[in-house]
């Protein structure tokens, strides 16, 4: 057993932990854990079950469908829809959605850009868990900033990371808004609003584009 600086007492070899350190926040940091890279000394603890022998037990491989695309542009209606026809076909499946995930992980973050970021490389660093575990995982948010975006993809094995746009204009999303938050946001009541006084950066290479027919 080990006693650390928050008081809480882990078993060491429950916990996976091989080597840990602290760093000048006093925190101390392991393998894995969202900080990491700001830790010295950590050395990744290897399991004899691994994302292979999972996939065999699920039969399926684990994967990210990423759905990125405006307020209104049909993101959650999308992911639902794939989530359901996966599920009948007996697919493992997922999915994070930004709303959902800022009600808990994410609750403590606001839409400031470098929120934003946070939020999506979080949401990123889960669905990879997700992924690793042999879940397709879903992710259905905004995640406005491509360098966010490719960010996460970056953190998975090529063809890992499906990127799905929904290429919607802004004036349909506006024009559905399901919450009436493009409202507000046109109203001042909502500062920062994606599309209407903050960017949305489209994708350049998504693996699916989706856009309106006619
Ligand atoms: N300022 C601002 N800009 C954009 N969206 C806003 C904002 N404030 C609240 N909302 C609501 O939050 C939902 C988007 O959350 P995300 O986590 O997907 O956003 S982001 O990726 O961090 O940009 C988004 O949900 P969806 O409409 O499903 O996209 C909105 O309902
Ligand atoms: N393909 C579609 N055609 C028409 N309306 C749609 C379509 N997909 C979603 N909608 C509607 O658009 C609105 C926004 O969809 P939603 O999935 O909540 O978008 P997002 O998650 O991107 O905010 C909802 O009222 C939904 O019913």
């Amino acid at each position: 057993m080990s006693s650390l600086r928050t008081g809480i007492e882990i078993d060491s070899n429950e916990a996976g932990v091989v080597n840990s350190s602290d760093d000048s926040s006093g925190l101390i940091l392991h393998e894995g854990s969202a900080n990491a890279s700001r830790s010295m000394n950590i050395v990744w603890h290897k399991c004899s079950v691994e994302k292979s022998d999972r996939q065999e037990l699920l039969q399926q491989k684990g994967c990210v469908i990423w759905i990125t695309g405006l307020s209104g542009s049909g993101k959650s209606t999308l992911a639902c829809a794939l989530t359901r026809a996966l599920h009948s076909r007996e697919k493992l499946t997922y999915v994070l959605d930004g709303d959902n995930v800022r009600h808990g992980l994410n609750s403590d973050l606001t839409f400031q850009p470098e929120d934003r970021a946070e939020n999506i490389r979080r949401i990123g660093e889960v669905a990879k868990l997700f992924s690793d575990a042999g879940v397709i995982c879903i992710a259905s948010v905004i995640s406005p900033y491509r360098k966010d975006r490719d960010a996460c993809r970056s953190i998975l094995p090529d063809g890992d990371f499906v990127e799905v746009f929904m290429d919607m204009p802004l004036c349909v999303c506006e024009a559905r808004d399901p919450k009436g938050l493009y409202k507000l946001a046109r109203a001042g009541k909502i500062k920062g609003f994606t599309g209407v006084d903050d960017p949305y950066v489209p994708p350049l290479n998504s693996e699916i584009v989706i856009q309106q027919e006619g």
